[in-house]
């Protein structure tokens, strides 16, 4: 006696490439991928059997795969896009459904498509450069030293004017050069690394905002603090080292971190955003520094430009030094554009990872 053929339940869902199929028949033994199957369904062991005329042609080429409880199919569409519905005819099949384990609408489809291409595209990135560069291992471990005898450095200075200034109290404010030049002298001439590092294309940092850091830094450094003794026990010199050196305390252990791929959230935190104050600070106290050095300067007539005879003896420095005043003010504000971008980069792409 010939069996009944059933037709079992079908559960769809698809992607831009994809198809996916889920047949509910229980240890079913398939045959042609096409239509016919022996399972269990609803009603026992059977014969089973289903048919769909596709909406758009697909490959040839099926994926089943068979478990307890179902049968998976894989079917690639030939022309990657979205489908408005499975079949050709508009009336869906009694025994078809959609699988709502599976099931996402075309903005979640592309979602998905798109976060799948990232993530392929980062691993093709990241695979190439530690592929390209045979040098990073020495490149990380040359910026990772230099960032550490920064750090000395300047956790050096800090600490120094720190508990000079608990001991001797408003005193110590007036021979900070002598305690600290030194270390100052050094760890100013090194950072003229960090303009040089970005040329090399060792860092990501622009070039011009860390050319202003550190020509803004060594002109007060060796042309106002170094050249004059007069200012040398003044107390701006007091603020000038403390604010630098304030923010160089957490920028640097922040980079060392970096060149090692590890980050502390609150260090980061600190690194982003003590420039907010400090910035403008260390602008102001470097103004006073060059504006109470303008009478010496016209003084001792140090650094004067020889002028020809008509236009008077000589140009004073001090005269450049104004214009250098308002140098000054344009470069804070091109920094401080650069470090709130670079503030709003590092948050912006912090937050997407988190998502
Ligand atoms: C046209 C004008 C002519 C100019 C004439 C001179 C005018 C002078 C005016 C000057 C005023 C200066 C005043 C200033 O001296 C006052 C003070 O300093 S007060 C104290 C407060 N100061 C600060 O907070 C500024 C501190 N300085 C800096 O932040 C940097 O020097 C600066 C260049 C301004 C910005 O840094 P950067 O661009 O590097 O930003 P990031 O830290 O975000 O770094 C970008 C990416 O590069 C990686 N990086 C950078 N350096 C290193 C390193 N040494 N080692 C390892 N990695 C490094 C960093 O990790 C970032 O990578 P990623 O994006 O992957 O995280």
């Amino acid at each position: 006696m010939k069996t009944k053929i059933l037709t079992p339940h079908v559960y769809w869902a698809q992607r831009h490439g994809e198809i996916y199929l889920r047949v509910e028949l229980s240890d079913a033994k398939v045959g042609q991928w096409t239509t016919s199957t022996l399972g269990h369904g609803a009603k026992g062991e059977h014969e089973y059997e289903f048919s769909l005329e596709f909406l758009e042609p697909v490959r040839p080429e099926i994926n089943h795969k068979s478990t307890q409880r179902q049968v998976d199919i894989k079917i690639k569409k030939q022309e990657e896009r979205w489908w408005d519905r499975l079949t050709l005819q508009e009336k869906k099949p009694v025994f078809l459904a959609p699988d709502f384990d599976r099931w996402l609408d075309e903005s979640d489809a592309e979602m998905e498509l798109q976060a799948k291409e990232e993530e392929k595209i980062n691993k093709i990135s990241v695979e190439s450069r530690v592929r390209k560069d045979p040098y990073l291992g020495l490149k990380r471990g040359y910026l990772f030293m230099y960032n550490l005898v920064q750090f000395l450095g300047f956790s050096w200075i800090f600490v120094n004017m720190t508990v000079r200034l608990f001991i001797l109290g408003q005193d110590s404010f007036y021979d900070t050069f002598h305690s600290t030049a030194d270390m100052m002298y050094f760890c100013q001439m090194m950072a003229v690394l960090e303009v040089v590092n970005p040329l090399l294309g060792l860092v990501k940092t622009g070039f011009f905002p860390a050319m202003i850091q550190v020509a803004g830094r060594n002109t007060i450094l060796f042309v106002i603090f170094g050249s004059l003794e007069e200012m040398q026990n003044r107390p701006v010199v007091f603020f000038v080292f403390y604010l630098w050196s304030t923010i160089e305390i957490f920028r640097y252990p922040f980079y060392m971190l970096a060149c090692i791929g590890t980050e502390w959230k609150l260090l980061t935190w600190l690194r982003y955003s003590i420039w907010i104050p400090l910035y403008p600070l260390g602008v102001i106290a470097e103004a006073v520094a060059v504006i109470q050095s303008l009478p010496i300067f016209d003084e001792t007539r140090l650094f004067s430009l020889p002028l020809p005879a008509v236009m008077g003896q000589s140009l004073s420095f001090s005269c450049i030094l104004q214009l250098y005043l308002a140098l000054m003010f344009l470069g804070l504000f091109i920094n401080f554009r650069h470090l709130y971008k670079q503030r709003r980069r590092r948050y912006r792409s912090r937050k997407r990872k988190v998502h």
